[in-house]
């Protein structure tokens, strides 16, 4: 691989102020007033029931796909992941968004009356949007599944399970079950609002396969590392992702999976094509499954592009512990105890029945976990993780519930508000910055303080999930992984780690992931990712597992994202927009190496074409970080969201802010001690996204750093008060101080636990040395 040409950071960072992702804002192309003459309210009727009825219709196609056995139960699905496990909940809310999705694409095209075969053009976009901008006055005629009021008068001083109530004048934003942003209008194929985007500059797309066998496949093994990151970055990365996004994809009937090979014109079907001369799959396999994701109506259920929603909450508030909504969370808590359920060895709850769909025929007797986050099973590591935030919980709650007269649920609450502050802190301390360039983490204010309370709150920013970051930049975690997992120092291939938990099973299971996470290091962060997912995601038999890069980028065209050069273009302005490949210069590939720019240039006819994911992977890293422009524009911006619209952000001193010693004591956690505190590792480096070093990272013991300075809990405090005296010996009588006893605040009885009464003058006798003396 090239070295990048060095970027010029500092015109990068005046082109990014002016940048609308950095105020927040979105760079929807709004239309003034609608030029053109919209069909009345009666025929938009008309085309409602249509939909309706055609909706219908594709239930009872599903049904006999499922009859005839060519839709099948989750088990028996080939390529079958965690990800597919959409919520009922989703798929209530699809049929209206397929519905206004549908109405709307009829309309834009009978309005402009043209499919495109090529790529939009400025002018087109603009019509299309401005067609839309003129049906937002007509009143939507689907029931709005989010127009019933949410009383938040319960959600002043604590996070709701479902996110709702955050921002007290919008209940809705960051809600689990709504849509994500976007900061981009998107860009669909068809008439331009509902399937997804199929053409470039001259004709058709090139297909995802193709792309990912030449951009993200390396022609010989790829050792890049990223030394000094350790793999911990990328198992916290997914982790942290498995709070904020999951993306629901339309189901057939009963839960079944939609099979798109074969009968791709089926509704929400976008199956991958795999070339005949494909490298991997050699004429074995033709076509990868592909299915789109859900669509939902956007907030207030006008016409609109399709959109697509987020089962989780948005805001990072340790919903990958605690569930994104009540029943979730009820799964998972130990009944109305303040603590969560574990299973023995202090390990997740099993998930029985096996609803996380693990092949349970693979490993027998070894049950998968249940996790607030349903793809909690995928690598071990990650559900390591999980359960280590878990015993976290559950170490908080022992600790507040013997400290302070609180009903369990007060209890649970106040815990679950620590371990979502600890969460934040350690990924905008610890995680971000392994990231994101200094500059960026600068600008962007996402540095936490040293002292004093963050005044930065602002009701105004929408604390969601852009759909730009979910489906493309966020995604950059997949470049990070390596053919292996690692327990300790043995490897294990990673496509036989999916969906297994035997490793967790071993011996000092939780142990042995966890430190083959922080002793090894990550891959790069780059276009290229180990074919172990590329060729074998969910690999259970040869040749029927899945490529993720290619699900990457057709999940984008799904989600009608759009092409690279119009997010630089959002993030740096016009004058980075590629017309051209030529690396390194303006008005080419700027961002590129000659190596990216050469494959790119194979894969694609035009850069205005190029898929998000592909390029944004394939930038160069910024100088001094790991990650690309783009990508880092888009990343930042997200978590800058995510901080300044979350009304409970840990260090903000709006909604039941912490005092400021429990705040400066959260500002002390770091993973490695969240690791220490809850597993039998007794010594790692200080900085676990880092690789340990001998003079920057030094390994310490875990005492140490448990030694130092504690959460600050909440404890209220109670003194110590004497037994009655019990007489011990004819003439000594003893007392204890364990009635009650003190508690970690509280005063033992006169600075002593035990005190001894002399029966013949009542004189007190101390132990001293042994003895009894007055
Ligand atoms: C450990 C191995 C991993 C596996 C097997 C895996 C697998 C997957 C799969 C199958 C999808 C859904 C693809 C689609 O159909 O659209 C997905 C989505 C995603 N992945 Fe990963 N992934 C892994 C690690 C990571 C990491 C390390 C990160 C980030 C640091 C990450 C970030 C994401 C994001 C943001 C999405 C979109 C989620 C959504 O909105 O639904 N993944 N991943
Ligand atoms: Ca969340």
């Amino acid at each position: 691989r090239q070295k990048s040409p060095v970027l010029d950071m500092e015109r990068l960072q005046g082109a990014i102020k002016n940048s609308p992702l950095f105020n927040g804002d979105t760079l929807k192309i709004e239309g003034e007033q609608s030029k053109f003459k919209l069909p009345s309210v009666e025929t938009i009727k008309i085309l409602t029931e249509e939909a309706i009825v055609n909706f219908n219709k594709t239930e009872q196609e599903n049904k006999k796909f499922f009859e005839e056995k060519i839709d099948k139960p989750n088990l028996e699905t080939p390529m079958f992941g965690p990800h597919l496990l959409t919520d009922l909940r989703s798929l209530d809310l699809n049929k209206p968004g397929q519905i206004i999705a549908e109405v709307t694409e009829d309309i834009v095209q009978a309005t402009r009356g043209k499919q495109e075969s090529k790529s939009l053009s400025s002018q087109d976009r603009f019509e299309i949007s401005n067609i839309i901008q003129g049906l937002r006055r007509i009143p939507p005629l689907p029931r709005c599944p989010y127009s019933a009021a949410i009383d938040c008068s319960s959600a002043v001083n604590f996070r709701t399970n479902d996110g709702s109530c955050n921002n007290l004048a919008h209940p809705y934003w960051g809600k689990s079950f709504t849509p994500l942003e976007r900061y981009l209008t998107p860009e669909f194929g068809g008439a331009g609002t509902n399937l997804p985007r199929a053409n470039g500059v001259f004709g058709v797309l090139p297909g995802a396969r193709e792309i990912s066998t030449i951009v993200h496949t390396a022609s010989v093994a790829p050792d890049n590392l990223t030394r000094p990151l350790s793999y911990f970055v990328m198992q916290f990365g997914q982790f942290l992702d498995h709070d904020i996004t999951k993306t629901a994809i339309s189901k057939g009937y009963q839960d079944s999976n939609i099979q798109c090979c074969g009968n791709p014109l089926r509704r929400n079907c976008f199956p991958i094509n795999v070339p005949v001369g494909d490298p991997f799959y050699m004429g074995n396999v033709d076509c990868l499954n592909f299915v789109r994701s859900t669509a939902t109506p956007n907030l207030d259920c006008s016409f609109d592009y399709r959109q697509q929603l987020n089962e989780l909450t948005h805001y990072i508030d340790g919903s990958s512990v605690y569930g994104s909504n009540d029943n979730e969370l009820a799964q998972l808590r130990d009944g109305t105890t303040a603590k969560m359920k574990t299973s023995t060895g202090n390990k997740l709850p099993l998930d029985i029945p096996n609803d996380s769909g693990c092949d349970l025929s693979l490993h027998p007797h070894q049950p998968c976990f249940l996790a607030g986050d349903k793809r909690a099973n995928v690598v071990p590591g990650l559900s390591s993780l999980h359960t280590i935030w878990v015993r976290e919980h559950n170490r908080i709650a022992d600790y507040l519930k013997a400290n302070n007269p609180w009903t369990d649920e007060v209890v649970f609450k106040n815990a679950r508000k620590f371990v979502s502050a600890e969460i934040q802190h350690i990924v905008y301390k610890e995680f971000l910055p392994k990231i994101l360039h200094p500059l960026f983490m600068f600008i962007f204010g996402l540095n936490p303080l040293s002292s004093g309370y963050f005044t930065g709150y602002n009701p105004n920013v929408k604390g969601i999930i852009r759909n730009e970051f979910s489906t493309a930049a966020y995604r950059f975690g997949h470049s990070l992984l390596r053919d292996h997992t690692f327990f300790d120092s043995t490897l294990h291939t990673l496509h036989t780690q999916f969906n297994n938990p035997n490793l967790l099973y071993q011996p000092q299971g939780i142990e042995g992931c966890t430190r083959g996470l922080y002793s090894h290091t990550s891959q790069g962060i780059d276009e290229l990712l180990t074919p172990e997912i590329t060729n074998k995601l969910f690999q259970t038999a040869p040749f029927n597992g899945g490529d993720l890069a290619a699900f990457n980028i057709q999940r984008g065209r799904d989600h009608g994202i759009p092409p690279y050069s119009k997010m630089v273009e959002a993030c740096f302005g016009s004058g980075y927009v590629a017309t051209n490949f030529n690396p390194g210069v303006f008005g080419g590939l700027i961002f590129h190496s000659a190596t990216a720019a050469s494959k790119l240039s194979s894969a694609y006819s035009h850069p205005a074409d190029m898929d998000l994911f592909t390029a944004g992977t394939a930038e160069n890293r910024l100088p001094g970080s790991k990650l690309g422009p783009t990508f880092s524009c888009i990343i930042a911006s997200q978590f800058k969201a995510l901080k300044d619209g979350d009304r409970f952000f840990y260090e903000s001193n709006v909604a039941n802010p912490f005092t400021t010693s429990e705040l400066n004591s959260i500002r002390q956690t770091t993973m490695a001690r969240v690791i220490c505190q809850n597993t039998d590792i007794t010594s790692l480096q200080k900085d676990v996204f880092y690789r340990e070093n001998p003079i920057t990272n030094k390994i310490v013991n875990c005492n140490d750093i448990t030694a130092l300075p504690p959460l600050k809990l909440p404890c209220t405090p109670e003194h110590g008060g004497w037994t009655g005296w019990v007489r011990t010996s004819k003439c000594i009588a003893r007392r204890y101080c364990t009635n009650p006893p003190p508690n970690d605040c509280g005063n033992p009885c006169f600075g002593v636990s035990t005190q001894f009464l002399c029966i013949h003058n009542h004189a007190t006798l101390q132990l001293s040395k042994g003895k009894l003396q007055i």
